[in-house]
């Protein structure tokens, strides 16, 4: 009887057990990628119960949609849950053929917390964008690719908060007429090419900036042993407004 309430209950609820609660390394670490590429790990940006704090908030509260985007003209379910929110007067997004909506960050509280504790850790930089996305389980990843839409300009910095289940996070450089796109792509080469691993922790950020978005890619493969859900914030710059 216990066993099929528990089954009923949503994925989220398994992801928050406090005993997961461990202390951690604080600090930062600087990658640098070469060719003016960088990434900066926080592992402990946010403490663990703030975090689960967020999750639980997050995953309750924001109008997830898993919509279905367009490689290569031909139509694919996008393998996770998303929601956009940006500021009022920017440019809209679009990427595989897709325009999300935008909402409000003034609709979602916590968001303009997590926004300015990220302005905190690295003052100077301007989000006024999120792409928060939802893996519900192992299944749902996001494939190799590169956040360089023109709207962010030509050296986007992106700061990524993850919440709940650890997964890891790939980046690779591109390879001269390599043809990328969120399908996976099992031909895709990956042995020869220069590759770095985070393992992204619950309550971590991870900031990509420099020529990263233009010289490297980045995914979060499926992984059968992730059993819980994980949020994933990316918070950007768009620097073109609406004409
Ligand atoms: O979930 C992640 O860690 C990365 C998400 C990502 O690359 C994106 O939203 O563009
Ligand atoms: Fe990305």
């Amino acid at each position: 009887m216990e066993m099929r309430q528990m089954k009923l209950m949503p994925i989220s609820e398994f992801a928050s057990p406090n005993s997961k609660c461990k202390e951690g390394v604080n600090g930062r670490n600087v990658t640098d990628l070469g060719g003016g590429s960088e990434v900066v790990y926080l592992p402990r940006f946010l403490t663990c119960g703030k975090s689960w704090e967020y999750f639980r908030y997050l995953d309750k509260h924001i109008p997830w949609t898993r919509p279905t985007i367009h490689v290569f003209g031909k139509p694919f379910l996008q393998p996770r849950d998303v929601c956009y929110i940006a500021s009022k007067g920017l440019k809209e997004l679009s990427y595989s053929g897709y325009k999300p909506d935008s909402y409000s960050w003034d609709d979602y509280p916590p968001l303009k917390e997590i926004l300015e504790e990220v302005h905190k850790a690295f003052p100077g930089s301007h989000f006024n964008s999120l792409l928060i996305n939802r893996y519900n389980s192992g299944n749902d990843y996001v494939g190799w690719h590169a956040d360089d839409e023109k709207l962010y300009g030509p050296t986007p910095e992106i700061a990524s908060v993850s919440l709940g289940c650890e997964r890891d996070f790939f980046l690779k450089k591109k390879s001269q007429g390599e043809v990328v796109g969120e399908r996976p792509n099992k031909r895709a080469k990956t042995n020869s090419v220069e590759k770095h691993t985070f393992n992204l922790k619950h309550g971590s950020l991870l900031l990509m900036r420099g020529n990263t978005q233009r010289d490297w890619l980045h995914s979060v493969p499926k992984r059968a042993k992730a059993e819980s859900a994980r949020i994933n914030l990316t918070f950007r710059r768009v620097m073109q407004m609406a004409s």
